[in-house]
């Protein structure tokens, strides 16, 4: 949580960089700046977040500034309790008692809360994932804040890079600027690569060559336990492994290519973690990588493997399906720079910003 520098975000709206109406002008007297909020959930494969929005509007004709971002966090994420969905209930309550703190009582009743739901959702029986959505409507009603049609549900895979990149936009000043220069973002969601991985090996047995030959756990999601494992007696090593992220990777689509001219790229999500549990940035500040330097840490490691074993079994992995995903998935040249944040401008870089802008376009007020 924290108060944003005003000279930095929000002040004068280009519109011409297509997000036109993005939000609207809401009715109010003349002259008079006009404080609204917004509230979306996060309910990611990992975690569920609750971002609580304050907007102040000056001008109908340009963009709100955002004044506050409240943010907090709970682990796991609700696909958790796809067998339990009262327990996402819960866990929404939980998490509403921090808006409330946040929004003005006399707010309350016109401020919007939504949820949107990612990978881990996705991957669950649909029965089961939409129990759990239920459960998240019943909280919604129940509080004090307004429950928009369609408040509830899962989003695809698309609107979260589109959503993440108008946010990083947004924060970065990039649409109320005058140039039409725009910085790209790249966000990596998923547990781990194995969220990834799930769809496409049919088998129960997963193995791999990014793992270690004595490696062997037992992974639940969905309410299936997945048996992983290296392949004892196969070979190992960041070369054997690259050949099998890449079959992963093969048409993955991410991001619109015209994205790839962007001077810039804002990294955050797994790219962030990965990044922090290879020892390429440290956690509190972040920092710039380029993509040659995930490939060799990644080599590093994959090579290395029984080093790894006991404390970061998937670093290989992760840290090579990465490399991969930048290399062969985007077409990055291994100068890209990266610039790894969690944070721009205190407020956290995650589609859920632009899902707020997306929402109070749609039901365009004016
Ligand atoms: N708001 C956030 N702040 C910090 N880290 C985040 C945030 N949202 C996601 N992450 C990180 O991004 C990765 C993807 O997780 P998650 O969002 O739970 O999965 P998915 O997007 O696939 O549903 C995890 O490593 C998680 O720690
Ligand atoms: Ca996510």
């Amino acid at each position: 949580m924290g108060s944003l520098d005003r000279e930095n975000v929000g002040i004068g709206l280009d519109l011409s960089v297509g997000v036109e109406g993005v939000l609207p002008s809401l009715a109010r007297p003349a002259n008079a700046s006009r404080i609204f909020h917004g509230i979306v959930f996060d309910a990611g494969s990992t975690g569920t977040r609750i971002h609580v929005y304050t907007f102040i509007q000056k001008d109908p004709a340009e963009l709100p500034l955002l004044e506050k971002e409240t943010f907090q966090s709970v682990k796991p994420g609700l696909s958790a309790y796809a067998d339990t969905p009262e327990t996402a209930g819960e866990t929404v309550r939980q998490l509403l008692r921090v808006a409330k703190k946040a929004v003005p009582h006399v707010e309350w009743e016109r401020t919007p809360v939504v949820l949107r739901a990612t990978a881990g959702l996705r991957l669950l029986p649909p029965k089961k994932a939409q129990a759990l959505l239920d459960e998240v409507e019943v909280a919604f009603e129940e509080s004090p804040f307004f429950v928009p049609d369609n408040s509830v549900h899962i989003m695809n895979g698309t609107d979260e890079g589109i959503l993440a990149w108008v946010t990083v936009n947004f924060l970065t000043g990039q649409l109320q600027a005058k140039t039409k220069k725009t910085v790209g973002t790249l966000d990596l969601g998923g547990a781990s690569t194995q969220i990834t991985f799930l769809p496409k090996f049919k088998r129960k047995v997963f193995e791999s060559s990014c793992l270690s030959r004595k490696f062997r756990e037992d992974w639940s999601f969905g309410g299936l336990t997945y048996k992983i494992s290296g392949i004892p007696d196969g070979s190992t090593g960041f070369t054997e492994c690259y050949k099998e992220m890449l079959k992963v990777v093969k048409g993955v689509i991410h991001q619109p290519p015209e994205l790839q001219d962007s001077n810039t790229f804002y990294a955050f999500s797994y790219y962030f973690d990965i990044a922090v549990e290879a020892g390429l940035i440290d956690e509190r500040r972040g920092g710039m990588v380029k993509v040659q330097d995930y490939s060799i840490r990644a080599k590093e490691v994959c090579n290395k493997l029984s080093m790894y074993l006991a404390t970061k079994p998937f670093l290989c992995m992760d840290i090579t399906y990465i490399t991969c995903l930048l290399k062969d998935g985007f077409g990055f040249k291994d100068e890209t720079i990266l610039k790894l944040t969690q944070k721009v401008n205190n407020v956290e870089t995650s589609w859920a910003l632009g899902a707020i802008f997306d929402y109070f376009q749609n039901i365009k007020i004016h």
